[in-house]
């Protein structure tokens, strides 16, 4: 059985006070429903991860990103023992350029963040364990393996 191929983007702006923010979404259908996350999804047949990521920031933030302004921050691979159908691998991207206006869409609704003020609970269980390095500039390879509730994580490998 193939692995169902994720992706998701972290957009960075300084915001006021000379203060990081990133661009999140509170998932309004779906898996994850009522998380933030970052704006992303599934790729589709023949899309590489890159246009797939131009393809899902336009779809569920309205935002231009060129593939030449993304930086790819690394990969991570995510089981569900109890459920494998949903085990997924995610390509995650992070971008400081774009063209136009977030929107909310019928996905996400959008909200700028402070990256030293996040709240951690309020996302994936996963988050925590990279998501604050690659905000700062790192890069993420990891490994999760998530409980039987499909939303906490059992075990883990960070690289
Ligand atoms: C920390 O960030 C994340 N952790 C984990 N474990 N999973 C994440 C994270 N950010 C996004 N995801 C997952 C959640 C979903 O399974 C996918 C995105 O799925 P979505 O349903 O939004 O995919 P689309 O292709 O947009 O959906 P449609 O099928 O409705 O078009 O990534």
């Amino acid at each position: 059985m193939t692995v169902t191929q994720v992706c998701v983007c972290y957009l960075l702006r300084t915001g006021d006070n000379a203060r990081v923010e990133v661009l999140l979404g509170r998932k309004k259908r779906g898996l994850g429903t009522g998380k933030l996350v970052g704006p992303g999804g599934k790729l589709e047949v023949d899309e590489t991860p890159v246009q797939a990521i131009v393809r899902e920031v336009a779809e569920e933030t309205g935002l231009n990103v060129g593939a030449q302004e993304l930086h790819e921050a690394g990969f991570i691979s995510y089981t569900f023992p109890t459920q494998p159908e949903l085990d997924q691998q995610s390509t995650v991207f992070v971008g400081r350029e774009w063209s136009g206006t977030p929107a909310d869409s019928d996905e996400l609704e959008l909200g700028w963040y402070t990256i030293d003020d996040l709240d951690y609970d309020q996302m994936w269980d996963d988050a925590r364990h990279w998501l604050p390095a690659v905000l700062r500039g790192g890069t993420v390879d990891a490994e999760f393996s998530f409980a039987e509730d499909l939303n906490s994580v059992a075990t883990h490998t960070v690289r």
